[in-house]
């Protein structure tokens, strides 16, 4: 179906440039998508009506009534979504649903979210009959080339070889690739990961708890799955991710072919009741209004009305949807137990805010009840069982576009600014530990729903300064040894290893921190503070490492992985042990 839409080339393109291997940090995300808001106000629309006419153009401009569309997916919140500059040669492949891929294997469902690398969309694989996560990568070398090594390092981290090496916890927590093939589209020849189906990223979860932090009975189990997945990509695979951030997490959706259907389900019936309460207002309105609506739309208004069929239209730019998480949907419970023909279960446990208003639940809870459907997921658990499975969430680590290995490290230039280490900031050499101190930036902000640092520039200061100096704030002076092997140091301490461009330090340990702004109570703030401070040793060399920091007396109680130690990491060791801990092992890489 999709590739037999043309896609004229309307947008002006910017000459290419080719770039190193990219590292695309949160910061640059953020200028690339403020200066893509202007061109997307106009959501560019190709529109193709059933009789095969050829595909038509038309441009949705904000403020004006969006015209109908078959589905949700062609409706979404443009300046979430990538960027329509770069659909173009080199860029984005302009997916839709229904498009076949490999051959007809994979049909493309809906999309789940995007990066600076791809679009990643949910597919049905017609060989398992079941539904897989397709990352579609932009077309241009640079990012085939990247796409190439992630397949490697995915390949190097997969599930199965952990299980074979006696990883098998570990290993369930980092994401599986399934399958890969290349797919030729308009804007060229694009890699395509086939991986399993995951839902909302860590980041979600974090809003849905509106910044006011997580409970701590689920910062446990994602602290420990992903402390499990790193010991087991650094000591085993040799492999360093380098962008542990909560975007870079995600959370199991449980049965996903449950949850495709339920969320099937629930757009089927939006749509429903959204055909119903457009035909109401057509009717209610004055026939002298509808004409004069009529004899202002377009041609491919009066083709609507002459065939009298609904047009099929496809935006080049389609609105993500994840699919809905346990723990980041307020309705999940109600609306799979509705399905299953059974009672409510409880509200989450702090049930945060989300942005489901009131009247949106009711009414897809209704009409889930209204379509009378019973035992719809196959699912036979007791409410009791559907409760208790609302306190077990699974993590699993995503994206690894950015990972290196410990004999080879791609760039310098690694993590996203808030979890950046002291030592990649400084320009010392930098190991598979600069994951751990990301990890740790990471816990902090589930436990408080803020940046651990969160560094801004000034008249007199660069953002580099500032994070250097909120890291002392809370940690102490940057060790010497740093200070005497980093490329960069000299620019930001003098010679007496004082900082140059900022002069008052406001000294603030981290359990007081968490004390005094955060309110744990004293004894929990001390733990946390016992538990976050190893990882968040600024000597990278003496930084604890995941397998150790697994055995931690905090995580002793993780709801679902109670029993599960490291018996042969010691707590609190520094992975010295590890290949490339602290750098780069030198030699001939293998890869
Ligand atoms: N397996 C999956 N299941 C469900 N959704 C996924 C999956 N993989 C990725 N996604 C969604 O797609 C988004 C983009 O994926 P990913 O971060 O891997 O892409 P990228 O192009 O490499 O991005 P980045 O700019 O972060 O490097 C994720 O944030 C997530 O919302």
């Amino acid at each position: 179906m999709g590739s037999s839409i043309n896609y004229p080339g309307f947008v002006s393109e910017p000459k290419q440039t080719v770039v190193p291997k990219p590292v695309f940090l949160r910061e640059n995300l953020k200028s690339k998508q403020t200066a893509a808001k202007s061109k997307l106000s106009l959501a560019l629309q190709i529109q193709k009506d059933d009789d095969e006419e050829g595909p038509e153009l038309s441009v949705h401009k904000e403020g004006e009534e969006a015209p109908d569309s078959e589905s949700d997916y062609s409706s979404c919140d443009e300046k979430n979504e990538e960027s329509l500059i770069d659909y173009k040669p080199g860029g984005y492949h302009p997916a839709s649903r229904g498009e076949l891929y490999n051959n007809g294997r994979y049909i493309l469902v809906r999309k789940l979210g995007w990066g600076h690398f791809s679009t990643v969309w949910l597919a049905k694989d017609t060989v398992s009959n079941a539904h897989v996560a397709m990352k579609v990568v932009r077309s241009d070398k640079v990012y085939t080339e990247a796409a190439l090594d992630e397949i490697k390092l995915l390949k190097r981290v997969s599930s199965s070889d952990g299980f074979l090496e006696g990883f098998c916890e570990a290993s369930k927590h980092i994401l599986s690739l399934l399958d890969n093939f290349t797919h030729t589209g308009p804007n060229g020849k694009h890699v395509v990961m086939v991986f399993e189906v995951l839902g909302e990223n860590l980041l979600a979860l974090i809003k849905k708890y509106e910044h006011r932090g997580i409970p701590t009975m689920y910062v446990k189990q994602i602290a420990k799955q992903l402390l499990l997945g790193l010991d087991y990509m650094h000591r085993k695979c040799g492999v360093i991710h380098t962008d542990i951030k909560p975007e870079n997490v995600l959370m199991e959706v449980g049965d996903v072919e449950a949850i495709v259907k339920m969320v099937e389900l629930l757009d089927k019936q939006k749509r429903d009741q959204r055909k119903v309460h457009r035909r109401a207002t057509r009717t209610s309105i004055e026939t002298p209004t509808a004409t004069a609506v009529s004899s202002r739309s377009s041609t491919s208004g009066s083709r609507e009305r002459v065939s009298g069929r609904r047009l099929r239209r496809h935006t080049l730019i389609t609105g993500s949807q994840p699919l809905p998480s346990p723990l980041s949907s307020t309705n999940f419970f109600e609306i799979k137990a509705q399905m299953m023909g059974q009672s409510l279960p409880r509200p989450m446990p702090t049930t945060p805010k989300t942005n489901v208003s009131a009247g949106e639940e009711e009414q897809a809870t209704n009409s889930l009840s209204s379509m009378e459907i019973s035992n719809t997921t196959g699912d036979d658990r007791t409410e009791e069982e559907l409760r208790t499975d609302s306190d077990v969430i699974q993590v699993k680590i995503a994206d690894l576009g950015n990972a290196c290995w410990f004999d080879e490290h791609y760039t310098n230039s690694i993590q996203t600014r808030e979890y950046r280490s002291p030592e990649v900031i400084i320009g010392c050499e930098w190991g598979a530990s600069a994951d751990i101190w990301s990890a740790a930036c990471l816990i902090f902000e589930l436990l408080t729903g803020d940046f651990l640092f969160e560094p801004d520039e000034g008249h007199s200061y660069s953002k580099d300064d500032d994070h250097i100096a909120q890291i002392v704030e809370l940690l102490g002076e940057i060790p010497s040894q740093l200070l005497r092997t980093g490329r960069h140091a000299r620019s930001f301490f003098n010679s007496r290893g004082q900082l140059r461009n900022i002069s008052k330090l406001k000294f603030w340990p981290l359990k007081d921190v968490l004390r005094e702004k955060y309110k744990f109570p004293e004894e929990e703030a001390q733990t946390i503070s016992e538990f976050l401070l190893p990882m968040l040793r600024l000597n990278p060399s003496e930084r604890a490492d995941a397998g150790g920091m697994v055995n931690h007396p905090w995580l002793n109680d993780t709801v679902g992985l109670e029993g599960v130690q490291l018996s042969e990491r010691q707590l609190y060791g520094s992975g010295a042990d590890i290949p490339g801990w602290y750098r780069e092992v030198a030699g001939h890489p293998r890869h």
